[in-house]
């Protein structure tokens, strides 16, 4: 059987990273995973994108060297093996990478292969920029107040994948040593002979490094809030801790820069509410960024009726992925949502969309490959490449302004010509 470990490209180098900061060389060397279902499909219309973009911006002088790394299905098929140790060491290796997505069978058979991806590395930061492209159909009124970026805490919370099926030994276990050692919790299990067993890890370490990364950003790109999201009137030691955590990070960490909520709940119970008020109005005018807190079945509803409240958000896993499924659709859906998984100390980070593999699509050359495309803008972004990064986000407006668009905006849009997946990457190319 032929091997996993892919041959490094020739001609190209590789990204380093030294005191924080990344060194990209003009011909760096990039692992792709093409990705199951649709994945072969955007991956093909995405790469011309990044390629046209690339040479465009710096006429040769610059170019990715692609190199082809397994996971998921094709592993699967030729090597054995859903995820080879030599996918995640090119990742490891190389520094950053780009996917396609993977499936996940529900309820049994392997464990997430992107889940996976993400712990092996420790990709703790899941970024989710949610933006409105001007022309894009959406259900909500006004789509170009949502200017939201989601920093989802990546490496625990129930994605830890502790978990115990009903009526297992390991359950039986778990259950019984509950019932010795925590008779009055033991009583809260309301079926216990039967039930399946979770468990939710949240840690000050990881909630640290995820809001340290969310302030950063946000004083970086001139943000003017953060909001942790959080479900901590019901999870208080883990949720409720997140956003405990959050804010006592904030103040020990960014005082200089930052205003939070808690210390408004202080001023007020010291001085009352007019003071606190005050304070708050004084440190936002003089260009601090509030830090504030919402819960997250609330926050779900409020990121419809009231967008502009939220700005860059930051809240455990499980939020984070149900909350950027949900923005995604205000600005047009899941065809166009992207996202990358990002170390910012060690620098590793792979750039994969939103969505998954939509396998009723397979081969079709149908669905938007949008999210591969602006995920791939970002990770051009992050490399330090913004000029072919502004040429992505060009060709993205000007293919929609044309309304040169695939299934799912067309179905919302009059007057859309609906193209195929590859025509569209060819629509974004020629908008350049
Ligand atoms: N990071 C990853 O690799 C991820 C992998 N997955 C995995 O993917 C598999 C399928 O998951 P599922 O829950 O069906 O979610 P998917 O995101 O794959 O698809 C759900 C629906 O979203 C729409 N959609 C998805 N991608 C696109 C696109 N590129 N362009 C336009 N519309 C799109 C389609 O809607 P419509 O039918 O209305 O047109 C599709 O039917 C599962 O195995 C899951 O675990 C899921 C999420 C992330
Ligand atoms: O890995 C999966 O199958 C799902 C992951 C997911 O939904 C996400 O990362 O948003
Ligand atoms: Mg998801």
């Amino acid at each position: 059987m032929a091997s996993p470990k892919a041959e490094a490209p020739a001609g190209g180098e590789t990204i380093t990273i030294k005191d924080g900061k990344l060194t990209v060389p003009n011909f760096p060397i990039i692992p792709f995973i093409e990705g199951d279902g649709t994945g072969p499909d955007i991956w093909r219309a995405s790469v011309r994108v990044f390629d046209a973009a690339v040479e465009k911006a710096y006429g040769g002088k610059r170019q990715i060297k692609w190199m082809e790394v397994y996971a998921g299905g094709k592993a699967f098929s030729q090597f054995n093996n859903w995820l080879p140790d030599e996918t995640v060491d090119a990742f490891r290796d190389y520094l950053v990478g780009i996917k396609g997505p993977l499936t996940t069978p529900i309820g049994g058979g392997i464990r997430s292969l992107n889940v996976a991806l993400r712990q092996l590395l420790d990709l703790y930061v899941c970024l989710r920029p949610v933006r409105w492209f001007k022309g894009v159909p959406s259900p909500v009124k006004h789509p170009e107040k949502v200017d939201m970026v989601i920093f989802r805490e990546n490496t625990e919370d129930v994605y830890a994948g502790i978990e115990f099926e009903a009526g297992s030994d390991d359950a039986k276990k778990l259950i019984g040593f509950i019932k010795d050692n925590f008779p009055s919790a033991y009583k809260k299990i309301r079926f216990p002979e039967t039930a399946g067993v979770g468990v939710k890890p949240i840690s000050s370490e990881g909630t640290e490094r995820l809001v340290r990364s969310a302030i950063e950003y946000a004083i970086k790109n001139k943000r003017k809030s953060v909001t942790l999201v959080h479900k901590g009137n019901i999870m208080k030691f883990t949720e409720g801790a997140f956003r405990n955590w959050g804010y006592a990070l904030a103040e020990r960490e960014f005082g200089g820069q930052t205003y939070t909520w808690d210390q408004w709940e202080r001023t007020k119970a010291a001085k009352g509410e007019a003071a606190a008020n005050a304070e708050q109005k004084q440190a936002l005018e003089s260009g601090k960024i509030l830090i504030k807190d919402a819960i997250a079945d609330i926050t779900l509803q409020q990121v419809l009726t009231r967008p502009t409240d939220f700005d860059v958000i930051a809240t455990p896993n499980l939020n984070g992925d149900y909350l950027s499924d949900a923005l995604a659709a205000q600005v047009g859906g899941i065809g166009i949502a992207p996202g990358g998984n990002v170390n910012y100390i060690t620098g590793h980070a792979v750039f994969e969309a939103t969505h998954g593999t939509a396998p009723k699509y397979a081969d079709l050359d149908q669905v938007n490959p949008g999210s591969v495309v602006l995920s791939g803008e970002m990770m051009l972004r992050y490399l330090g490449w913004t000029e072919a990064a502004d040429l992505i986000i060009k060709g993205m407006d000007g293919a929609i302004a044309q309304k040169s668009v695939t299934y799912d905006f067309a179905r919302l849009m009059e007057g859309a010509k609906e193209v195929k997946c590859s025509e569209f990457a060819s629509a974004v190319i020629a908008n350049m």
